[in-house]
């Protein structure tokens, strides 16, 4: 491992950066996402030496490798332990065994109730600290599907330095979901409802990195896990599962329910790192481009269908591109014209050996909402366990996935009150919203509606930026 950890592109045209760096960066000028220049591995004896850490402490060693050179092992420390003080749960990300060697990793004991807040409350304190040193303000814009947004505006609401605007699609995230976003009222949050799809808010967020003049003119930085910082920070609940069951001594499964491909390869950057990792396994809803490549080949884009399961109503998963860098052994050349050609014309051809290279290491199950709604219902029957209808999508997959003697964690990404009309259905129990969000049908909202136009959003966020100055 060098003394400093620096950040390339996957399409091998930009300047490698430090992990500040690309903290702000968000996006590689040339279009492609940052990876670590190496991986960090840590020996079996210095997994066992975490097995007695908190989980904040954890956090910082699982993440120091990465911002070597940029920010140091104290400070992640102290930026961690700020960073989970307001979770519900004393474990942070608590395992719940619903079947006999099945577990669910609850990540949604933040504040937003989803897993996003395991890496968006590290990363406002992040931003916080570098943006110290800097004398002018960030703007950041994010696409999301409901998650991404809430958890976002969560951590970055009222920060100084910090511009912040959302973009989410119009009338297809979850009631709860929009109001988590639209109800904040800190001058620096800006919410807006694209008539389109989640991909249509996340072109329209690279389209803006892809304008040089604007990016420079409104600072604009990314919370999105295009931004690598976002995928360190989802490293640590992994390894932390995997010690809990016996890792690095006995290798531990994961089941991740998908849509940006963001957490499924924070698993799969923790077996990088040498965690003994059996199984990877995602689950799709309808929205199924990525288990249709991991069976068949075949990633072509079809029109984005709303579901059961909203947040994973994707089809064009930003992180894949990193998981294909990798497999092509970092020709970024190749990933380059790969991802170019998938940008014209909807389709990636993927040589063959190369996919079976993903093949033998990912897994991938789709359920639809009617597969969704049995799931739900019979993990409730079974073990009184109320999923939302992401996590059970992961059950299914986890548990179509499983090997005799080796654990299986699904990684439980919501709360099921963030999705309350699937879970009545699915269980005709209504799942309460905690108190901190009592009366969030009560409080007034605040967004504005917006054609799917780059240039209707960039004179949106320009009169933002102009405003909280
Ligand atoms: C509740 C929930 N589950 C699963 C996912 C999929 O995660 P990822 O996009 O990292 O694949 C998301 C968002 O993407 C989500 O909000
Ligand atoms: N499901 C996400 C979509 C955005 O994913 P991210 O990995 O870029 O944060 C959401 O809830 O917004």
């Amino acid at each position: 491992m060098g003394s400093h950890m620096r950040y390339i592109s996957t399409r091998g045209d930009a300047t490698p950066r430090n992990f500040s760096e690309i903290l702000l960066a968000g996006l590689a000028p040339d279009g492609g996402l940052y990876m670590p220049e190496s991986w960090p591995v840590f020996s079996a004896d210095r997994w066992r030496s975490l097995r007695a850490e908190s989980y904040p402490d954890l956090a910082a060693e699982v993440i120091a490798p990465f911002a070597e050179g940029a920010i140091d092992l104290a400070t992640l420390r102290l930026l961690c332990r700020d960073a989970y003080v307001h979770f519900d749960h004393p474990a942070i990300a608590p395992l719940r065994e619903i079947e006999d060697g099945l577990f669910a990793m609850e990540l949604f004991h933040g504040p937003t109730l989803a897993f996003k807040d395991m890496a968006m409350q590290l990363l406002g304190r992040l931003f916080d600290h570098v943006l110290a040193d800097q004398d002018r303000p960030v703007t950041i814009v994010g696409a999301t599907s409901g998650d991404t947004g809430s958890a976002a505006i969560e951590a970055l609401a009222g920060r100084k330095r910090i511009n912040v605007v959302i973009l989410h699609p119009d009338g297809r995230t979850s009631a709860v979901q929009r109001r988590q976003m639209t109800t904040v009222q800190a001058p620096n949050i800006c919410n807006i409802a694209i008539d389109g799809t989640f991909d249509d808010c996340q072109d329209l967020v690279k389209a803006m990195f892809a304008d040089a003049p604007f990016r420079e003119e409104v600072g604009l930085s990314a919370v999105n896990s295009i931004n690598w910082a976002r995928i360190a920070a989802q490293i640590p609940y992994y390894v932390r599962a995997a010690l809990a069951l016996g890792a690095p001594d006995r290798p531990v499964s994961f089941a991740v329910p998908t849509g940006n491909f963001g957490n499924v390869l924070a698993a799969w950057a923790a077996r990088k790192m040498g965690l003994p990792i059996a199984k990877l396994c995602i689950g799709s809803n309808r929205n199924d481009i990525l288990t249709r490549f991991l069976t068949s080949n075949d990633m072509s884009v079809r029109q984005v269908q709303p579901s059961l399961s909203p947040s994973m109503d994707i089809q064009v998963s930003s992180n894949f591109e990193r998981l294909l860098f990798e497999l092509l052994d970092r020709d970024a050349q190749a990933c380059s014209a790969i991802m170019q050609e998938f940008r014209k014309t909807g389709r990636m051809s993927v040589p063959q050996g190369v996919w079976e290279h993903a093949h033998a290491q990912i897994s991938g199950l789709r359920l639809d909402d009617v597969e969704t709604l049995s799931e739900m219902r019979s993990i409730y029957t079974r073990s009184l366990y109320q999923a939302d209808p992401h996590t059970a999508i992961g059950i299914a997959a986890g548990r179509a996935a499983r090997e005799p003697g080796v654990p299986m964690v699904v990684a439980a990404t919501a709360h099921p009150a963030k999705f309350p009309d699937a879970v009545v259905e699915a269980t005709g129990i209504h799942p309460a919203l905690p108190p901190h969000l009592a009366d969030l049908f009560d409080r007034p909202e605040r967004f504005d509606r917006r054609p799917n136009t780059l240039g209707v959003i960039q004179d949106a966020v320009r009169a933002h930026v102009a405003r909280t100055h």
